[in-house]
């Protein structure tokens, strides 16, 4: 049997799965300033972003909600240093993201930031407990150990018993789940969802945020959600609404007066 990693105490108290001191323990907030991003050349350009100020604060949960194509996407990687802004900063840790070299910039996204999408995110060969120890292993954590910690990972969202599953053996909720362990298990500072729930039927999708939020939240990780689903918005903190590259409204937790028109 593993030993659980996670307790639900402040992270400011424990940082799950790492040795104390292999990781940053300051919390620090993600700034935005004056984001535009610019697709395409002259001529035919989309104005994705048009000027986005954000601060996601240590350990809260942001909702981004919004038409297709009023940039929520485009705001999440730019955040994650996925892609660069056309103009504007990210601030992380004292750091422009964009000043930063592409491999200090993969390096940062491995070790402080987690990453879940909408599916397809699993190695498919590799069973659950390795899929979930990939940034470990990447981060240069032996093997035995990144397992370990993996497979208390897997325990703690309910996936004891599956770890030497494949992710064509899980259910699309068992996949997310380990999609989740996989984000956290590197005790990022941030967790990027992009549309977590969006391949998931209601009710599976309803379990899996509960999950995603609840263990971010234990695990003291800040939490950027894009969705379209009002059940998402609501397990979060925060909910911004954008419309044409800019956030329109805000929202404190719950987001019970978010309109149709938010979505
Ligand atoms: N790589 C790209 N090249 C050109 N245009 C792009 C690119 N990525 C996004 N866009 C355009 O930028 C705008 C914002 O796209 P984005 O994907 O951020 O929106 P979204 O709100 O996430 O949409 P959805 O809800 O449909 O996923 C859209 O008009 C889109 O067509």
């Amino acid at each position: 049997m593993t030993q659980p990693i996670l307790s639900p105490v402040p992270a400011s108290t424990t940082q799950p799965g790492l040795p104390v001191g292999q990781r940053p323990t300051t919390p620090t907030p993600l700034v935005a300033s004056g984001l535009t991003k610019t697709y395409g050349t002259a001529g035919a350009t989309t104005h994705a972003l048009a000027g986005v100020d954000l601060t996601i604060a240590p350990g809260e949960s942001v909702a981004i909600m919004g038409p297709s194509g009023s940039g929520k996407t485009t705001l999440l990687h730019c955040l994650a240093g996925i892609i660069t802004p056309t103009s504007g900063t990210v601030l992380w840790r004292g750091e422009d993201l964009a000043s930063l070299s592409e491999a200090r910039r993969t390096a940062l996204r491995r070790q402080d930031f987690g990453f879940v999408f909408q599916s397809g995110q699993l190695l498919p060969e590799l069973p659950a407990v390795e899929n979930a120890a990939i940034p470990l292993m990447l981060d240069g954590v032996p093997r035995t150990e990144a397992t370990r910690v993996a497979a208390g990972w897997l325990a703690h969202l309910g996936l004891a018993g599956l770890e030497q599953r494949r992710p064509g053996e899980l259910s699309g909720g068992q996949a997310q789940r380990v999609a989740i362990a996989r984000a956290l298990v590197g005790s990022p500072g941030v967790v990027f969802a992009d549309e977590p729930t969006g391949a998931l039927d209601q009710t599976t999708g309803a379990d899996v945020l509960a999950v995603l939020t609840s263990a971010a939240k234990a695990s003291g990780a800040a939490l950027v959600v894009v969705t379209h689903d009002p059940g998402v918005a609501r397990h979060c903190g925060r909910t911004l609404a954008m419309r044409d590259g800019r956030v329109v409204r805000e929202f404190v937790a719950p987001a019970a007066d978010a309109t149709e028109a938010d979505r």
